[in-house]
């Protein structure tokens, strides 16, 4: 019998055609710094703060997936993966406090520069119950991918990442969240098989404009603070 050929999904086929901005999330300067041993301390202090700003402003995001998926999803395993991710948000709150003493950072004196207030801006719009589930899975696992995609490319054979920072790489770069990216993306992937040409195009447009946050919130680690 003949193979079907492998049936891609949305997300992979979305990737390739904006392949560029993709590589421009997933292998920013300051990530490729992270892993040859350059990165400089102050980008390092800087990223770290405003993305504590940042996954402070996610949990509310991260909530309002889970009751989407509690009542939108029709598959009850969806509510799992997402209470999953919002479980391990707590650790990641405390390992922040814990790096942020580390690194002599104090979170209450840190200003959310405007990257960062217009990323937490998207992601309240996406909160809004006019939103497809299809279209907020997208964006959820496009928001997870770019975090693990770059921060395993730290941890890959010949990085010379610095050791005080491989604690950040492991937090997105372990086998354990990659399996959670790729629950989310199967979740995902299932809904836009049966989502709307209008869903679809809406899907499209957010998973750009998440990869297009991710690169200007890297790009605030350059001005160091
Ligand atoms: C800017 C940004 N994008 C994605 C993540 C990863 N998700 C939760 O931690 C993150 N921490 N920060």
């Amino acid at each position: 019998m003949e193979k079907k050929p492998e049936n891609r999904g949305m997300i992979d086929t979305w990737i390739d055609k904006h392949r560029s901005i993709y590589s421009a999330a997933t292998r920013h300067a300051f990530v490729v710094s992270i892993r040859d041993g350059s990165v400089d301390l102050s980008s390092f202090r800087t990223w770290l703060g405003q993305d504590y700003l940042f996954v402070r402003g996610f949990v509310p995001f991260v909530a309002s997936v889970l009751i989407r998926a509690c009542k939108d999803s029709g598959e009850s395993s969806d509510m799992e993966v997402v209470l999953g991710g919002l479980a391990s948000l707590n650790d990641e709150i405390e390992w922040f406090k814990r790096e942020g003493s580390k690194w002599d950072v104090d979170f209450s004196t840190v200003v959310p520069q405007n990257a960062n207030q217009e990323y937490r801006r998207f992601l309240d719009a996406l909160m809004s119950s006019e939103v497809k589930y299809a279209v907020i899975m997208t964006a959820f696992w496009a928001i997870e991918a770019v975090y693990q995609e770059s921060f395993a490319h730290c941890l890959e054979d010949g990085n010379k990442t610095p050791v005080g920072l491989t604690g950040a790489c492991h937090r997105w770069g372990n086998d354990g969240f990659k399996q959670y990216c790729s629950s989310v993306k199967n979740i995902a992937e299932r809904c836009l098989e049966n989502a709307s040409g209008e869903v679809l195009v809406e899907a499209e447009d957010v998973l750009v404009r998440v990869l297009e946050h991710e690169v200007a919130f890297w790009e605030m680690s350059r001005g160091g603070q």
